[in-house]
């Protein structure tokens, strides 16, 4: 086992004041009550109720005369003030935060890319303590590690959905969070479904109304650090009813392309660091699946190979235990913790059963407290919904991705019976596929018509006839509606014997929304996220369906729905934002 050695042993300059105590805090999992720990070191016990008291009050939203009183009755009651934060150090016991405050929000004004390792409490348990001149418990007053947006919905909403959209995409359920922080896991993968204006069941339904409820809440406030920069210079000025961004686009991620001169250099550190996110996305952690994830990014954007663990630390949105991490792997090629999760029976069930299609890891957990181990066990025993049961059925096959060529085939066969049924029909793949991707995880076929009437109509009669075929073998959400826009998703198979059965997806739009719907099943989420987050500091709004101008927001709601501007190609989405035109290759971010 490699021990963990930095170039230099000073912490990074203004953080030399640490009590740290290094050797036995890897501290990744542990939410330790330091104070007990501490007071069963301290030889001279401190009297008064506040003696277990060692807290860090974060400020931020605290009332300057509220703050002084805190302190000057901490101190006075035994307890002590710790000026600066260090997650790794001993000296704290609390952190004493504002009531108003949630997780996500402490974190990002602490700068940490994973909750402080000791509990974080609200103020008002500071009060009552001295109220009642006693140290509390401080459960109820305790931010939660995993708090998530409350926009997102809970799993337990939606597995009482009828239509549950809880594929826990692989590849998407962090990246769709990166820009928001982690969501609700079981709600990843094919979540733009539901926020996107698809119905993922009643709680979504309100969101049909409009049409566009996701342009405002995936792409929050957290995009990329340029961005935020950008935004935060420009969007106070920007006029509400100008139709074109006035916003300096340049630096955001949708104006570049992704086929980015510069190589990740760090690869053999984020390959390691993925598989860390992998692994805490399938037990549920989406705070540090989210910090590891922002850790990949930074290291993707990083122009040199890290060489020294400062060199870590100065990235942003890297804390000292990421850094850490990092400068393990960078020094030995080897993450210590990385091995231990993986060698953890726990999480290896759970990243099997989290890649069963309609399963997160809510569903994962629950499975593996049921006891259950293997994808036979649930096959005979464990109680499945339809969608588990295919997922179940094909695990293997649709956990693969499969080679361009064969979801190009895919395309076809789709198009061919479109084309049999309506002439002039347009339908094709958008996706990975269309951007250029080697391998694709499924096929997302768009389907519309020139003629702006002859797509009605069409969507049932196309399922009916792949399905008669025999091309179609298994729905998994037979037909959904979004305004105009129709939605399959399920399972094809190509003739032969050894073909691999396969996930596909249908979209019916009509040919006004077709622009908008063309840049949104393109991809990639990231890229859309980032439009859509452009939008917002705008004044606009984009999703599938369309973009709209002079919109007024209040916080996350739409208080003014907008109007649409005029986007009948992909070209003229680019125009009304601002933004230079990428072909679909350079959209793969
Ligand atoms: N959270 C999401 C998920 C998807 N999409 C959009 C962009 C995607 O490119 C497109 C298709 O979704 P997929 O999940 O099929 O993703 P890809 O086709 O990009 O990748 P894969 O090869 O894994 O299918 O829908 C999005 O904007 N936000
Ligand atoms: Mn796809």
């Amino acid at each position: 086992m490699t021990s963990l050695k930095r170039k230099s042993d000073l912490p990074p300059s203004g953080q030399n004041k640490r009590l740290v105590n290094e050797a036995g805090t890897d501290g990744d999992n542990n939410i330790n009550n330091n104070a007990e720990q501490s007071q069963s070191t301290t030889a001279e016990k401190p009297s008064g109720f506040l003696a277990k008291l060692m807290a860090f009050i974060l400020p931020a939203c605290i009332e300057k005369a509220r703050l002084e009183i805190f302190k000057t009755q901490i101190v006075k009651n035994g307890g002590k003030i710790v000026t600066e934060f260090d997650s790794n150090s001993n000296s704290i016991s609390h952190v004493i935060v504002d009531d108003k405050m949630d997780m996500e929000r402490v974190m990002r004004i602490m700068k940490l890319d994973t909750p402080p390792h000791v509990p974080v409490v609200k103020s008002m348990w500071l009060s009552s303590c001295l109220k009642s001149k006693c140290f509390l418990s401080f459960q109820e007053y305790e931010l939660a590690a995993k708090k998530v947006s409350p926009e997102v919905l809970g799993e337990e909403q939606r597995n009482t959905s009828p239509v549950s959209f809880n594929r826990d995409a692989k590849s998407n359920v962090c990246l769709g969070a990166l820009e928001n922080g982690p969501q609700t896991s079981d709600t990843a993968g094919k979540q733009h479904f539901g926020r996107a204006g698809f119905v993922a069941g009643p709680s979504h339904q309100a969101s049909t109304t409009t049409g566009d409820s996701d342009s405002d809440y995936i792409a929050s406030d957290d995009d990329n650090d340029e961005e935020q920069s950008q935004a935060a210079q420009t969007s106070s000025n920007f006029p509400l009813s100008s139709q074109k961004p006035m916003v300096p686009v340049d630096k955001w991620i949708c104006a570049q392309s992704s086929k980015s001169p510069k190589p990740n250099l760090n690869k053999h550190i984020t390959d390691k660091l993925e598989e860390m996110v992998k692994a805490y996305e399938s037990t549920n952690d989406r705070w540090r699946a989210f910090g590891y994830q922002k850790a990949v990014q930074a290291l993707r954007r990083h122009p040199k190979v890290i060489s020294s663990w400062e060199e870590a630390m100065a990235l942003p949105a890297i804390g000292k235990r990421l850094a850490d991490k990092i400068w393990e792997i960078a020094e030995s090629g080897e993450l210590r913790k990385l091995q231990e999760l993986k060698s953890s029976e726990e999480v290896r069930v759970l990243e099997t059963f989290t890649n069963v299609w309609g399963a997160g890891p809510t569903t994962a957990q629950q499975w593996f407290q049921q006891g259950f181990r293997t994808i036979e066990d649930l096959k005979e025993k464990a109680h499945l919904t339809h969608q588990q049961k295919v997922g179940v059925r094909l695990y293997q096959d649709l956990l693969d991705r499969m080679p361009r060529e064969e979801a190009a085939e895919i395309e076809k066969v789709v198009r061919e019976a479109a084309e049999s049924i309506q002439e002039g029909v347009v339908a094709q793949a958008c996706g990975s596929y269309r951007r250029g991707k080697a391998t694709c995880g499924d096929v997302d076929v768009l389907v519309t018509h020139p003629d702006g009437r002859s797509h009605k109509g069409l969507f049932s009669k196309l399922l009916a006839k792949l399905k008669d075929s025999g091309f179609l073998t298994d729905d998994l959400v037979s037909a959904e509606d979004a305004g105009n826009q129709k939605k399959y998703l399920g399972v094809c198979k190509l003739p032969g014997e050894n073909t691999k059965h396969r996930r596909l997806d249908i979209i019916v739009v009509p040919y006004s929304e077709y622009g908008c719907a063309l840049v949104y099943f393109t991809g990639s989420a990231h890229f859309n996220r980032s439009l859509r987050h452009l939008c917002k500091k705008s004044s606009m709004s984009l999703n599938e369906h369309a973009l709209k101008s002079g919109v007024v927001r209040k916080g996350a709601e739409k208080i003014y729905e907008g109007t649409v501007i005029p986007t009948p190609t992909e070209k003229s989405v680019f125009e009304a934002l601002n933004v230079p035109y990428r072909p679909p290759e350079e959209r793969d971010h």
